[in-house]
């Protein structure tokens, strides 16, 4: 019986912890200067050897996520220029802020050169499947800067318990770059305290924005809800949205004062995606699965 190689690889959730938008190109794609780190929770890929491509979506968050070419997922296969069923576990609400669809096409193209033994696709080539995908290659703290593909590593991500919410409302990223009224504003100020206390690095990130977040609130001001929610809540240090929104983001001082916030947002906003995250512990890397048959 022929045997066929299995992969698996987790995709996880990023956040943008701030997010300055610089500038804007000729051709429309805006400048950015931004702190991202991986995080919990993720999206699972099971990658099988296979002479044609073939996606299915499952898990919590499948719904409306789409199976055929326009998926990350199989456009990331098509960079590659290599074949594999692929099963989709989707944890991470899509068009969120938080990465889903480019952190799924980063962890394919991880999983598929475990598979095959090719090497990866060029970072150029990655940046073309969306500007987030580079940045989700590193389980590490790091600098985003032009429009998504120059990458600073900085170390690992701080150890922080994190909360977030969704208030399951898509908001499509071109909607909100669209609604910046200002594009020329000042980057990040100085570098993050790598080597600061937890109290230094704090400070350090509440001086710094996510100019995203104004025209994501002008959309959907449900937005400001969350936002108000997670200030509301004992224990918390700094919230803010991620990326292009919805999903927003808390950092608390300890996991007690975390927990408590996921199951009193779980009970008041039952409509609300409310997760706890933390920094990845394993999953990152690929593995090779026992074959099937
Ligand atoms: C805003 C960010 C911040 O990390 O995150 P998300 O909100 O998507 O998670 C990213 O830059 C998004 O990355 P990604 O979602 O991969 O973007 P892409 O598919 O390349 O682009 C979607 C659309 O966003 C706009 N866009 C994206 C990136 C950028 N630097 N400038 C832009 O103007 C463009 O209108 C583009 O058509
Ligand atoms: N693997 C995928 N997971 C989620 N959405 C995907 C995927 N592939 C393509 N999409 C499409 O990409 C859009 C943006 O999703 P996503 O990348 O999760 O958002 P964001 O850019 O806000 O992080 C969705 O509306 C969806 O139709």
């Amino acid at each position: 019986m022929h045997t066929r190689r299995v992969v698996r690889v987790s995709a996880p959730a990023k956040i943008n912890l701030a997010l300055h938008v610089t500038g804007q190109q000729p051709d429309g794609y805006h400048l950015l200067d931004s702190l991202v780190m991986l995080c919990s929770p993720a999206d699972t890929l099971t990658l099988r050897e296979a002479s044609e491509s073939y996606l299915e979506v499952t898990g919590p968050m499948a719904g409306g996520v789409p199976t055929d070419l326009s998926n990350l997922v199989l456009k990331a296969a098509g960079v590659a220029g290599i074949t594999a069923q692929i099963t989709l576990e989707k944890h991470l609400p899509a068009a969120a802020g938080i990465g889903g669809g480019s952190s799924d096409a980063a962890a394919c193209l991880r999983g598929l050169s475990l598979l095959s033994g090719a090497s990866m696709p060029d970072p150029a080539d990655q940046l073309v499947l969306g500007a987030d995908v580079p940045v989700c290659q590193h389980n590490q703290l790091v600098r985003m800067q032009g429009i998504g593909g120059d990458l600073t590593l900085l170390g690992p991500p701080p150890d922080w318990p994190v909360v977030l919410v969704n208030p399951r409302v898509a908001v499509p990223t071109a909607r909100v770059f669209s609604g910046l009224r200002e594009k020329q504003n000042a980057p990040m100020q100085g570098e993050f305290p790598m080597s600061g206390d937890n109290r230094t690095r704090l400070a350090w990130l509440a001086e710094q924005r996510n100019d995203l977040q104004p025209p994501a609130i002008a959309a959907e001001p449900v937005i400001g809800d969350v936002l108000a929610a997670l200030n509301e809540r004992p224990g918390t240090l700094l919230a803010r949205m991620s990326g292009s929104g919805a999903t927003c983001f808390a950092i608390f001082s300890d996991v007690s004062t975390r927990d408590a916030a996921v199951s009193h947002l779980r009970t008041e906003q039952p409509g609300w995606w409310v997760m706890p995250a933390n920094r990845l512990k394993a999953g990152f890397n690929p593995v090779v699965l026992p074959q099937d048959g």
